[in-house]
Protein backbone atom coordinates (compact mmCIF):
# COMPACT_ATOMS: atom_id res chain seq x y z
CA UNK A 1 0.00 0.00 0.00
CA UNK A 2 1.48 3.58 -0.80
CA UNK A 3 0.30 5.95 1.91
CA UNK A 4 3.28 8.16 3.14
CA UNK A 5 1.07 10.95 4.52
CA UNK A 6 -1.78 10.00 7.04
CA UNK A 7 -4.93 12.25 6.58
CA UNK A 8 -6.93 12.60 9.77
CA UNK A 9 -11.18 12.35 9.81
CA UNK A 10 -11.08 16.68 10.43
CA UNK A 11 -7.87 17.44 8.17
CA UNK A 12 -10.26 15.39 5.67
CA UNK A 13 -13.55 17.14 5.95
CA UNK A 14 -12.67 20.74 6.52
CA UNK A 15 -10.74 19.82 2.94
CA UNK A 16 -14.05 18.46 1.63
CA UNK A 17 -15.88 21.65 2.10
CA UNK A 18 -14.17 23.32 -0.30
CA UNK A 19 -15.63 21.30 -3.02
CA UNK A 20 -19.16 21.07 -3.65
CA UNK A 21 -18.50 16.52 -3.32
CA UNK A 22 -20.57 15.97 -0.95
CA UNK A 23 -20.15 14.64 2.70
CA UNK A 24 -17.70 11.77 3.25
CA UNK A 25 -19.08 8.04 3.38
CA UNK A 26 -15.51 6.56 3.26
CA UNK A 27 -12.18 6.73 2.90
CA UNK A 28 -9.52 4.17 2.93
CA UNK A 29 -6.21 4.38 1.58
CA UNK A 30 -5.33 2.34 -1.62
CA UNK A 31 -3.36 -1.16 -1.49
CA UNK A 32 -1.35 -0.19 -4.72
CA UNK A 33 1.15 2.31 -6.14
CA UNK A 34 4.31 3.05 -5.23
CA UNK A 35 4.81 7.18 -5.70
CA UNK A 36 2.02 9.02 -4.25
CA UNK A 37 -0.29 8.47 -1.27
CA UNK A 38 -3.78 7.34 -3.08
CA UNK A 39 -6.42 7.26 -1.18
CA UNK A 40 -10.14 6.00 -2.01
CA UNK A 41 -12.92 8.81 -1.15
CA UNK A 42 -16.86 8.25 -0.97
CA UNK A 43 -19.13 10.79 -0.46
CA UNK A 44 -22.59 11.39 -0.47
CA UNK A 45 -22.49 12.07 -4.31
CA UNK A 46 -19.86 9.85 -6.02
CA UNK A 47 -16.43 8.14 -5.84
CA UNK A 48 -13.30 10.28 -6.04
CA UNK A 49 -9.09 9.58 -5.69
CA UNK A 50 -7.35 11.46 -3.64
CA UNK A 51 -3.89 11.88 -4.14
CA UNK A 52 -1.08 13.79 -2.10
CA UNK A 53 1.98 14.23 -3.88
CA UNK A 54 5.18 12.53 -2.71
CA UNK A 55 8.54 11.62 -3.09
CA UNK A 56 9.83 12.34 -6.87
CA UNK A 57 7.11 15.09 -8.08
CA UNK A 58 8.14 18.67 -8.01
CA UNK A 59 5.44 20.80 -7.01
CA UNK A 60 6.35 23.23 -9.77
CA UNK A 61 5.29 20.62 -12.43
CA UNK A 62 1.57 19.27 -10.83
CA UNK A 63 0.05 21.93 -12.85
CA UNK A 64 1.43 20.55 -16.10
CA UNK A 65 0.37 17.26 -15.27
CA UNK A 66 -2.92 18.13 -14.61
CA UNK A 67 -3.38 20.11 -17.60
CA UNK A 68 -1.89 17.05 -19.34
CA UNK A 69 -4.84 14.96 -17.76
CA UNK A 70 -7.76 17.12 -19.37
CA UNK A 71 -6.22 17.44 -22.63
CA UNK A 72 -6.41 13.64 -22.92
CA UNK A 73 -9.75 13.23 -21.17
CA UNK A 74 -11.01 16.27 -23.99
CA UNK A 75 -9.30 14.02 -26.56
CA UNK A 76 -11.34 10.91 -25.40
CA UNK A 77 -9.01 9.30 -23.59
CA UNK A 78 -10.32 7.86 -20.34
CA UNK A 79 -8.06 9.56 -17.99
CA UNK A 80 -9.26 11.17 -14.75
CA UNK A 81 -10.15 14.85 -14.22
CA UNK A 82 -9.47 17.07 -11.32
CA UNK A 83 -12.01 18.49 -9.66
CA UNK A 84 -12.40 21.70 -8.36
CA UNK A 85 -12.95 23.42 -5.48
CA UNK A 86 -15.92 26.11 -5.07
CA UNK A 87 -12.81 28.59 -6.02
CA UNK A 88 -11.80 26.60 -9.00
CA UNK A 89 -8.63 25.73 -7.71
CA UNK A 90 -7.66 21.60 -8.70
CA UNK A 91 -4.25 21.72 -6.71
CA UNK A 92 -4.35 22.49 -2.83
CA UNK A 93 -1.75 21.79 -0.12
CA UNK A 94 -3.17 19.11 2.29
CA UNK A 95 -1.38 17.44 5.73
CA UNK A 96 1.69 19.74 4.15
CA UNK A 97 1.84 17.88 1.24
CA UNK A 98 0.71 19.22 -2.56
CA UNK A 99 -2.64 17.18 -3.13
CA UNK A 100 -5.57 16.98 -5.65
CA UNK A 101 -8.94 14.83 -5.91
CA UNK A 102 -9.59 13.20 -9.32
CA UNK A 103 -12.30 11.40 -10.41
CA UNK A 104 -12.90 7.57 -10.07
CA UNK A 105 -12.77 5.74 -12.92
CA UNK A 106 -14.40 2.33 -12.73
CA UNK A 107 -12.52 -1.14 -13.95
CA UNK A 108 -9.52 -3.23 -13.02
CA UNK A 109 -6.02 -3.24 -13.76
CA UNK A 110 -4.46 -6.87 -14.52
CA UNK A 111 -1.75 -8.45 -13.61
CA UNK A 112 -1.59 -10.60 -16.45
CA UNK A 113 -2.77 -9.08 -19.32
CA UNK A 114 -3.98 -11.23 -22.24
CA UNK A 115 -2.74 -10.51 -26.19
CA UNK A 116 -6.24 -8.94 -26.37
CA UNK A 117 -5.58 -6.68 -23.64
CA UNK A 118 -2.38 -5.94 -25.36
CA UNK A 119 -3.48 -4.97 -28.76
CA UNK A 120 -6.34 -2.72 -26.88
CA UNK A 121 -3.27 -1.04 -24.99
CA UNK A 122 -1.58 -0.45 -28.03
CA UNK A 123 -4.46 1.31 -29.81
CA UNK A 124 -5.37 3.38 -26.90
CA UNK A 125 -1.39 4.41 -26.75
CA UNK A 126 -0.97 5.53 -30.81
CA UNK A 127 -4.61 7.45 -29.76
CA UNK A 128 -2.88 9.02 -26.90
CA UNK A 129 0.25 10.41 -28.49
CA UNK A 130 -1.96 11.90 -31.53
CA UNK A 131 -4.37 13.60 -28.86
CA UNK A 132 -1.40 14.69 -27.12
CA UNK A 133 0.17 16.40 -30.36
CA UNK A 134 -2.23 19.44 -29.72
CA UNK A 135 -1.39 19.75 -25.83
CA UNK A 136 0.89 22.75 -25.77
CA UNK A 137 2.69 22.43 -22.64
CA UNK A 138 6.36 20.42 -22.67
CA UNK A 139 8.08 19.16 -19.83
CA UNK A 140 11.36 17.41 -20.76
CA UNK A 141 12.03 13.67 -19.06
CA UNK A 142 14.36 13.24 -15.88
CA UNK A 143 14.19 9.97 -16.27
CA UNK A 144 16.04 9.89 -19.57
CA UNK A 145 19.96 9.25 -19.80
CA UNK A 146 20.87 12.36 -17.31
CA UNK A 147 18.28 11.12 -14.76
CA UNK A 148 19.91 7.50 -15.14
CA UNK A 149 23.45 8.66 -14.85
CA UNK A 150 22.62 10.90 -11.86
CA UNK A 151 20.60 7.57 -10.13
CA UNK A 152 23.42 5.27 -11.29
CA UNK A 153 25.91 7.97 -9.04
CA UNK A 154 23.38 7.64 -6.21
CA UNK A 155 23.30 4.03 -6.22
CA UNK A 156 26.45 2.50 -7.35
CA UNK A 157 28.20 2.01 -4.36
CA UNK A 158 26.10 -0.33 -2.44
CA UNK A 159 24.65 -1.78 -6.16
CA UNK A 160 26.24 -4.89 -5.29
CA UNK A 161 24.71 -5.54 -2.53
CA UNK A 162 21.45 -6.35 -4.20
CA UNK A 163 23.69 -8.43 -7.05
CA UNK A 164 27.48 -9.35 -7.41
CA UNK A 165 28.58 -7.15 -10.39
CA UNK A 166 25.65 -4.62 -10.62
CA UNK A 167 27.52 -1.59 -10.10
CA UNK A 168 29.51 -2.53 -13.41
CA UNK A 169 26.80 -3.64 -15.10
CA UNK A 170 24.97 -0.53 -14.84
CA UNK A 171 28.08 1.34 -15.71
CA UNK A 172 28.50 -0.30 -18.71
CA UNK A 173 25.02 -0.20 -19.77
CA UNK A 174 24.82 3.54 -19.50
CA UNK A 175 28.07 3.93 -21.33
CA UNK A 176 26.60 1.86 -24.07
CA UNK A 177 23.10 3.82 -24.45
CA UNK A 178 24.80 7.31 -24.19
CA UNK A 179 27.02 6.46 -27.58
CA UNK A 180 24.00 5.08 -29.27
CA UNK A 181 20.84 6.73 -27.63
CA UNK A 182 18.82 7.49 -30.57
CA UNK A 183 17.98 11.27 -31.81
CA UNK A 184 15.74 12.75 -34.51
CA UNK A 185 12.33 10.11 -33.32
CA UNK A 186 8.69 11.73 -33.47
CA UNK A 187 8.24 13.37 -30.53
CA UNK A 188 5.45 14.53 -28.27
CA UNK A 189 3.62 14.06 -25.32
CA UNK A 190 4.29 10.33 -23.51
CA UNK A 191 2.68 8.66 -20.42
CA UNK A 192 6.46 7.41 -19.59
CA UNK A 193 4.82 4.80 -16.34
CA UNK A 194 2.14 3.23 -18.59
CA UNK A 195 2.13 -0.83 -16.77
CA UNK A 196 -0.44 -2.65 -16.55
CA UNK A 197 -1.19 -0.50 -12.83
CA UNK A 198 -2.04 1.96 -14.68
CA UNK A 199 -4.60 0.77 -16.96
CA UNK A 200 -8.17 -0.13 -15.89
CA UNK A 201 -10.15 -2.19 -18.03
CA UNK A 202 -13.46 -3.90 -18.23
CA UNK A 203 -13.10 -7.08 -20.15
CA UNK A 204 -10.82 -6.52 -23.40
CA UNK A 205 -11.78 -2.77 -23.09
CA UNK A 206 -9.93 0.19 -21.33
CA UNK A 207 -11.91 2.19 -19.24
CA UNK A 208 -9.01 4.23 -17.50
CA UNK A 209 -6.13 5.47 -17.85
CA UNK A 210 -4.15 6.85 -14.74
CA UNK A 211 -0.99 7.76 -13.26
CA UNK A 212 0.11 10.27 -15.55
CA UNK A 213 2.61 11.90 -12.99
CA UNK A 214 6.10 10.67 -14.74
CA UNK A 215 4.32 12.01 -18.15
CA UNK A 216 6.68 14.60 -20.17
CA UNK A 217 7.89 15.55 -23.90
CA UNK A 218 9.86 12.48 -25.45
CA UNK A 219 10.30 10.11 -27.93
CA UNK A 220 6.79 8.75 -28.85
CA UNK A 221 8.21 5.48 -29.00
CA UNK A 222 9.95 5.44 -25.95
CA UNK A 223 6.15 4.53 -24.57
CA UNK A 224 6.23 1.58 -26.63
CA UNK A 225 9.53 0.62 -24.97
CA UNK A 226 7.92 0.77 -21.32
CA UNK A 227 5.17 -0.92 -22.59
CA UNK A 228 7.02 -4.01 -23.90
CA UNK A 229 8.95 -4.17 -20.86
CA UNK A 230 5.97 -4.00 -18.51
CA UNK A 231 3.62 -5.52 -20.37
CA UNK A 232 4.82 -8.03 -22.64
CA UNK A 233 7.19 -10.41 -20.01
CA UNK A 234 5.44 -13.43 -17.99
CA UNK A 235 5.75 -13.50 -13.84
CA UNK A 236 9.18 -15.86 -14.77
CA UNK A 237 10.01 -12.66 -16.76
CA UNK A 238 9.70 -14.93 -20.20
CA UNK A 239 9.13 -12.58 -23.10
CA UNK A 240 5.54 -13.03 -25.13
CA UNK A 241 5.93 -11.89 -28.24
CA UNK A 242 2.02 -12.54 -29.26
CA UNK A 243 1.28 -9.92 -26.53
CA UNK A 244 4.14 -7.42 -27.90
CA UNK A 245 3.24 -8.01 -31.56
CA UNK A 246 -0.81 -7.05 -31.00
CA UNK A 247 0.57 -4.21 -29.05
CA UNK A 248 2.45 -3.27 -31.64
CA UNK A 249 0.51 -3.96 -34.43
CA UNK A 250 -2.47 -2.12 -33.03
CA UNK A 251 -0.45 0.99 -32.39
CA UNK A 252 0.67 1.12 -35.86
CA UNK A 253 -2.79 0.07 -37.18
CA UNK A 254 -4.02 3.62 -35.02
CA UNK A 255 -0.63 6.35 -35.66
CA UNK A 256 1.41 4.36 -38.68
CA UNK A 257 5.30 3.84 -37.36
CA UNK A 258 8.15 5.60 -38.89
CA UNK A 259 10.95 3.19 -39.80
CA UNK A 260 13.21 4.76 -37.35
CA UNK A 261 10.90 4.17 -34.58
CA UNK A 262 11.20 0.54 -35.22
CA UNK A 263 14.77 0.39 -35.59
CA UNK A 264 15.51 2.24 -32.17
CA UNK A 265 13.21 -0.03 -30.57
CA UNK A 266 15.69 -2.66 -29.10
CA UNK A 267 17.93 0.12 -27.47
CA UNK A 268 14.67 2.36 -26.26
CA UNK A 269 13.65 -0.86 -24.90
CA UNK A 270 17.40 -1.63 -23.03
CA UNK A 271 16.57 2.18 -21.87
CA UNK A 272 13.50 1.63 -20.45
CA UNK A 273 14.36 -1.36 -18.82
CA UNK A 274 17.05 0.42 -17.58
CA UNK A 275 15.18 3.31 -16.24
CA UNK A 276 12.40 0.84 -14.02
CA UNK A 277 15.78 -0.95 -12.69
CA UNK A 278 17.41 1.84 -11.78
CA UNK A 279 14.31 3.97 -9.70
CA UNK A 280 13.69 0.45 -8.16
CA UNK A 281 17.27 -0.05 -7.21
CA UNK A 282 16.97 4.18 -6.00
CA UNK A 283 13.97 3.32 -3.66
CA UNK A 284 14.78 -0.68 -2.16
CA UNK A 285 18.33 1.22 -1.07
CA UNK A 286 16.23 4.27 0.16
CA UNK A 287 13.28 3.15 1.96
CA UNK A 288 10.97 5.81 3.77
CA UNK A 289 10.41 5.58 6.88
CA UNK A 290 7.00 4.94 8.54
CA UNK A 291 5.38 4.35 4.88
CA UNK A 292 3.13 1.87 3.91
CA UNK A 293 4.48 0.31 0.36
CA UNK A 294 5.87 -2.35 -1.30
CA UNK A 295 9.27 -2.10 -2.98
CA UNK A 296 9.35 -3.86 -5.90
CA UNK A 297 12.20 -5.49 -7.11
CA UNK A 298 14.95 -4.17 -9.20
CA UNK A 299 16.61 -7.15 -10.62
CA UNK A 300 12.48 -7.40 -12.76
CA UNK A 301 14.47 -5.50 -15.10
CA UNK A 302 17.64 -6.43 -14.72
CA UNK A 303 16.48 -9.56 -16.79
CA UNK A 304 14.49 -7.42 -19.50
CA UNK A 305 17.73 -5.40 -19.81
CA UNK A 306 19.43 -8.73 -20.47
CA UNK A 307 16.93 -10.07 -22.68
CA UNK A 308 17.12 -6.58 -24.79
CA UNK A 309 20.34 -6.92 -24.94
CA UNK A 310 20.72 -9.78 -27.36
CA UNK A 311 18.11 -8.53 -29.41
CA UNK A 312 19.56 -7.50 -32.86
CA UNK A 313 16.53 -5.72 -34.39
CA UNK A 314 12.53 -4.97 -33.94
CA UNK A 315 11.74 -8.07 -35.43
CA UNK A 316 13.69 -9.91 -32.88
CA UNK A 317 9.98 -8.95 -30.70
CA UNK A 318 7.77 -10.28 -32.78
CA UNK A 319 9.15 -13.87 -33.30
N1 LIG B 1 -8.74 7.84 -11.03
C1 LIG B 1 -8.69 6.61 -10.51
N2 LIG B 1 -9.75 5.80 -10.59
C2 LIG B 1 -9.73 4.57 -10.02
N3 LIG B 1 -8.68 4.07 -9.34
C3 LIG B 1 -7.59 4.83 -9.24
C4 LIG B 1 -7.52 6.13 -9.81
N4 LIG B 1 -6.30 6.65 -9.54
C5 LIG B 1 -5.65 5.74 -8.81
N5 LIG B 1 -6.40 4.63 -8.63
C6 LIG B 1 -6.04 3.43 -7.86
O1 LIG B 1 -4.96 3.78 -7.03
C7 LIG B 1 -3.82 2.95 -7.30
C8 LIG B 1 -2.55 3.76 -7.14
O2 LIG B 1 -2.59 4.86 -8.04
P1 LIG B 1 -1.31 5.34 -8.82
O3 LIG B 1 -1.68 6.63 -9.46
O4 LIG B 1 -0.80 4.25 -9.69
O5 LIG B 1 -0.33 5.57 -7.61
P2 LIG B 1 1.21 5.85 -7.60
O6 LIG B 1 1.42 7.16 -8.30
O7 LIG B 1 1.54 5.89 -6.15
O8 LIG B 1 1.89 4.72 -8.28
C9 LIG B 1 -4.05 2.43 -8.67
O9 LIG B 1 -3.41 1.21 -8.90
C10 LIG B 1 -5.57 2.29 -8.73
O10 LIG B 1 -5.98 1.09 -8.09
N1 LIG C 1 5.97 1.58 -12.51
C1 LIG C 1 7.14 1.72 -11.69
C2 LIG C 1 6.87 2.30 -10.35
C3 LIG C 1 6.04 3.54 -10.36
O1 LIG C 1 4.89 3.16 -9.68
P1 LIG C 1 3.44 3.26 -10.33
O2 LIG C 1 2.60 2.55 -9.35
O3 LIG C 1 3.29 4.74 -10.43
O4 LIG C 1 3.45 2.59 -11.67
C4 LIG C 1 7.78 0.36 -11.42
O5 LIG C 1 7.07 -0.63 -11.53
O6 LIG C 1 8.95 0.34 -11.07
Amino acid sequence: MAVYTKVDDQTLSAFLSRYDVGKATSFKGIAEGVENSNYLLETTKARYILTLYEKRANPDELPYFLNMMEHLAEGGIPTPLPIHDKAGKALQILAGRPACLISFLSGVSVHHPSENQCAALGGMLADMHKVGQSFDESRPNDLSLAGWKDLAAKTEARADEVKAGLADEIRAEIAALDAAWPTGLPTGTIHADLFPDNVLFTGDTITGVIDFYFGCTDMLAYDIAVCINSWCFDENHQFLPGHAKRLMEMYDAHRPLTPVEVDALPLLCRGAALRFLLTRLYDWQNPVEGAVVTPKNPLDYLKRLKFHQQIRDAAGYVV
